[in-house]
């Protein structure tokens, strides 16, 4: 019987290994994969086209995410196709420990991301269950190079958790938060690779202090937050009725995790520069007159509020972008997301208010204005799919 593993590493060191649940004859999403040979098929032909293509270094940042964006649509796209019933959830033969594990990730959402788990809460208790476990993973990654040991981590400590996840993705779970998401890529198409690329965004943010370009930013932008979105996209669902592409929906998916770290990176630069890091591109820095000191003195010039407009109104191109998709999603999936949307897009309303001082200043969003974003989210989320059929689907044959 394929069955999860829970290895639980005790005081004193041993491990103890236990059954978490067993799937009767199920496969796993990766080996039941193999059944569906055209998706399998279609992935290795984008494989190969885009290793091919994203040899040539002509590629930009935009093109290479492209590649990935279409090798997720096409793999979401045929699971669609092929899945015909409900995700099968039975099997599981430790319910208790299972359910466990996902309160758990819960309780890490609630600790560390109100403002994710506000949206959570608007969903269904399933795709809740699921968004945290994939949160609980994302913010883990996140502190390996962000948490208290950043500075203890190394690229060889990357290449272990990423081995922890290739285990995870596998049925063999390390923990309860991984066996959350052992769960939840059983019974969702969640991918793993934008949990790769999440893990080389932190390898970029071990090696990289400095952005030369917004190319160079867009693909960081990616990796850390962009992929957020490709994880979300099979969670969160797209609309039985959308006549979208499934590539229009993931590109807002992306544009969304793209808006929130520029979002983020306007917000933090006082707190990252005393960091010693400087997300903003070296070259439009330098065509607005300015330089790393006068990031590090931390004064609010002319210069610096005419430089924060032009990066502000870029952010919020990518938060237009991702509202395009957000009505193509599941009906029971856009409150949250629309919520999420709305709340981090007024941090840069807040940083506006703050005059650009986001050197001693830390933009945030009150808690009248997050209420009053609720009904707004609703009002938005009632509006569904466009009707009008679009593009049709990516040929992917
Ligand atoms: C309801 C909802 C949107 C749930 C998504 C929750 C989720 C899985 C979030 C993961 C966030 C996370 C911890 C990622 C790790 C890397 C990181 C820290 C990314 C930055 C997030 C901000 O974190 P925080 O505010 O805590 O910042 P500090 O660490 O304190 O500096 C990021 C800015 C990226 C967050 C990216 C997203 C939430 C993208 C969400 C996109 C979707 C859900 C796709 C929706 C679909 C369409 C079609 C639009
Ligand atoms: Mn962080």
């Amino acid at each position: 019987m394929a069955g999860v593993l829970l290895r639980v590493v005790c005081p004193g060191g041993n491990v103890a290994v236990a059954p978490l649940f067993g799937f009767r004859g199920r496969k796993f999403r990766s080996q039941r994969r193999a059944k569906v040979p055209v998706v399998a098929a279609a992935a290795a032909r984008i494989t190969a086209l885009s290793s091919a293509v994203a040899n040539s270094a002509a590629m930009t940042s935009v093109e290479k995410v492209y590649e990935v964006v279409l090798k997720q649509a096409a793999l979401v796209r045929e699971e669609r196709k092929e899945r015909k019933k409900a995700v099968e959830t039975g099997g599981v033969s430790n319910w208790d420990l299972l359910n466990e594990s996902y309160d758990r990730c819960g309780e890490v959402c609630a600790e560390y991301a109100k403002t994710f788990y506000l949206g959570t809460l608007l969903m269904t208790p399933e795709r809740r269950k699921a968004v945290w476990a994939i949160y609980v993973w994302c913010r883990r990654t996140d502190e390996l190079v962000d948490g208290p040991n950043a500075s203890h981590i190394t690229p060889k400590a990357l290449d272990r958790w990423g081995q922890r996840l290739n285990d995870l993705f596998e049925g063999r779970p390390y923990d309860m938060y991984d066996a959350a998401l052992a769960h939840t890529v059983s019974k969702y198409p969640v991918d793993i690779q934008p949990f790769k690329d999440m893990i080389e965004g932190m390898r970029m943010d071990l090696r990289k202090s400095r952005y030369q370009n917004f190319d160079e930013l867009y693909l960081y932008c990616y990796y850390v937050a962009g992929t957020v979105g490709l994880m979300s996209v099979p969670v969160m669902g797209i609309a039985p009725e959308s006549k979208s592409t499934t590539e229009s929906v993931y590109n807002a998916a992306l544009a969304l995790g793209i808006a929130n770290q520029l979002t983020n990176i306007l917000r933090d630069v006082g707190e990252d520069a005393r960091r010693g890091r400087i997300y903003l591109p070296q070259d439009e820095l330098a065509q607005a007159g300015l330089s790393d000191e006068d990031i590090f003195r931390g004064q609010v010039t002319d210069k610096w509020r005419s430089f924060m407009k032009e990066q502000i109104k870029r952010a919020r191109k990518f938060f237009d972008e991702a509202e395009q998709g957000v009505k193509e999603l599941n009906a029971a999936s856009r409150w949250p997301v629309w919520a999420s949307l709305l709340l981090y897009k007024q941090i840069l309303d807040a940083i506006e208010a703050n005059d650009y001082n986001n050197f001693t200043k830390r933009a945030y969003v009150g808690k009248a204005k997050k209420l009053v974003s609720l009904p707004i989210a609703y009002g938005r989320a009632i509006m569904g799919p466009t009707t009008s059929s679009k593009v049709t689907e990516f040929a992917s044959s």
